[in-house]
């Protein structure tokens, strides 16, 4: 790398070290080229820090309270007293180093990659200046620069709400106490692994969600069997409500919702889904457009002549698996390697509430919208012998989605205890286009969960 008149000049400005950005970085400077690693929050981005990890260290632990008041109905009898205080230390100690970066900072220096601390705006094709701690600073990128900013959490546009001390992800994974009574607005895969995780700790968990259903994009089976399990569990779930304010008097917060009683609780989690802000990243510098909501790219991550986007910015999942993903490919291409383009045939998701909806490829009512001619199989998981065995806690289902005229998989998911690991076949299935005629010919091992993954492909109809 070379300085010059306090320019920092590099072959690749990575703007944003999400999941991705930091692998990016760091393979580049690994192949031998010079890179600048800039981000303004914390390197590794939302997963390590707000999302994936802390939130799944907290279902975790909920999840034992769960498995161990069900001892009542299968072994005895157990005592259990819900206390945060483990988990909340857990998040801070184990997970996020009290949300400090400095060991990955000091792994990325240590790969050769040139940190810079700060917010950057790209000027111009190939050039940067970064706002941080010290001022500004500016970069040129000779060969390119990729894009890897995330997302930030919406907070809806309902009067009072941005004005109120209301939570989203970033401050729940930081609770160090669990609130007597909480209002998660939205039930996307954000507010329904939190509504769980803080209702099973003991608050009185009320989830207002503007669709009809939860999860809206997954398979309405999915929504239907979470709301009962919730409903289980007192979590009081109202859907398709219109919040028309919020009001916060120093101590609790009052919801007003359009047709219906106020909803009243001491703290509010918005969970209502992200936001982008392309303009301030400064894209239009290559053409793009800045009031779009993301970035479109090619199959090799490409978004411009010497511009790269990768992770939730490219709209095609926002997940960190999706992040790593396209990072890989974007490297590849940068680095002039022979790489197949990406391919979002069989994208998987997983929502880790209890049970888990695991869903990957097409949802029927996306198969039917593309005209395929589709069949549906469906599976209980209540009805297969593991679930049966499995008893108090055995929620779930098998659901595919064929192509019919191609005689394979397009669409499949998971529910269950295990939906996530469970959907891990199908999604084998579905990026390997395995003919169902060889699925329904499997040996599917007794008594597992995904045995009923066989009673799914033997019941597809049209
Ligand atoms: C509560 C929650 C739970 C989740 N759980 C899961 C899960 O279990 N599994 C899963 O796969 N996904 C999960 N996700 C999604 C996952 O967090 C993201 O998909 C993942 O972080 C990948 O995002 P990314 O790579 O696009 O960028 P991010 O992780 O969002 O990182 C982008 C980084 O870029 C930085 N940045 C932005 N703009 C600039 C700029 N101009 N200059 C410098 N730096 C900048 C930001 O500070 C940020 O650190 C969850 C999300 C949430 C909110
Ligand atoms: N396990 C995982 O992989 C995981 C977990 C969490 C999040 N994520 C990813 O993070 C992203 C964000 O998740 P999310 O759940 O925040 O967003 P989302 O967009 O998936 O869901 C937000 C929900 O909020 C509802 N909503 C919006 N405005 C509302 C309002 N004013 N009142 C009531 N409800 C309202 C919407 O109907 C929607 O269902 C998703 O793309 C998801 O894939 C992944």
């Amino acid at each position: 790398m070379v300085l010059a008149d306090d320019v920092l000049t590099v072959d690749i400005a990575v703007v944003g070290l999400g999941p991705g950005g930091e692998a990016l970085a760091t393979r580049l400077a690994r192949a031998g080229l010079s890179v600048a690693g800039i981000e303004s929050r914390l390197v590794g981005g939302e997963c390590p820090y707000y999302a994936c990890v802390p939130t799944k260290m907290m279902i975790r632990a909920a999840d034992s309270l769960a498995e161990a008041r069900r001892v009542s109905q299968l072994a005895g009898s157990a005592e259990v007293r819900a206390d945060w205080a483990p988990v909340a230390a857990r998040l801070r100690d184990e997970a996020t180093d009290d949300w400090d970066d400095r060991v990955a900072v000091d792994r990325l220096v240590a790969e050769g990659v040139e940190f810079v601390r700060g917010r950057a705006k790209i000027t111009a094709p190939g050039e940067l200046v970064v706002t941080g701690p010290d001022g500004d600073r500016a970069v040129r990128a000779r060969r390119g620069i990729v894009v890897n900013p995330g997302t930030d959490p919406a907070v809806p546009p309902i009067p009072g709400l941005a004005d109120a001390p209301v939570w989203t992800n970033r401050d729940a994974v930081r609770a160090e106490v669990v609130p007597e009574s909480l209002i998660v607005i939205g039930g996307g895969p954000v507010g329904c692994e939190f509504a769980q995780v803080f209702a099973r700790f003991g608050a009185k968990v009320t989830l207002l969600q503007s669709n009809e259903r939860l999860l809206p994009q997954d398979e309405p089976e999915s929504g239907a069997l979470l709301a009962e399990r919730f409903a289980a569990e007192h979590i009081l779930v109202k859907t398709g409500v219109k919040i028309t304010a919020c009001d916060y008097d120093g101590q609790r917060f009052t919801l007003q919702i359009k047709g219906a009683e106020p909803v009243t609780a001491d703290q509010v989690l918005v969970a209502a889904g992200r936001k982008t802000d392309l303009a301030a990243l400064g894209v239009g510098a290559f053409g793009l457009d800045e009031s779009a909501r993301g970035i479109t790219v090619d199959g090799r991550m490409r978004a411009a002549d010497g511009l790269w986007a990768i992770g939730d910015i490219t709209g095609k999942g926002a997940f960190t698996h999706m992040s790593m993903y396209q990072s890989g490919i974007a490297a590849a291409d940068i680095l002039g390697e022979d790489s197949p383009e990406a391919d979002y045939r069989a994208v998987p998701r997983v929502t880790f509430t209890d049970p888990e909806v695991g869903s990957v490829g097409l949802t029927e009512a996306a198969a039917r919208e593309a005209g395929l001619a589709v069949r549906v199989g469906l599976a209980r998981i209540p009805e297969s012998s593991r679930g049966w065995i499995h008893k108090v806690g055995n929620e779930g289902l098998i659901k595919l989605i064929e192509d019919a005229d191609q005689g394979v998989l397009v669409g499949a998911t998971s529910v269950g205890p295990t939906g996530g690991e469970v959907l891990g076949a199908l999604a084998v299935a579905i990026h390997g286009e395995v003919p169902v005629a060889r699925l329904r010919h499997m040996i599917y091992a007794y008594p597992t969960f995904h045995r009923a993954i066989g009673d799914a492909v033997n019941d597809l109809h049209e």
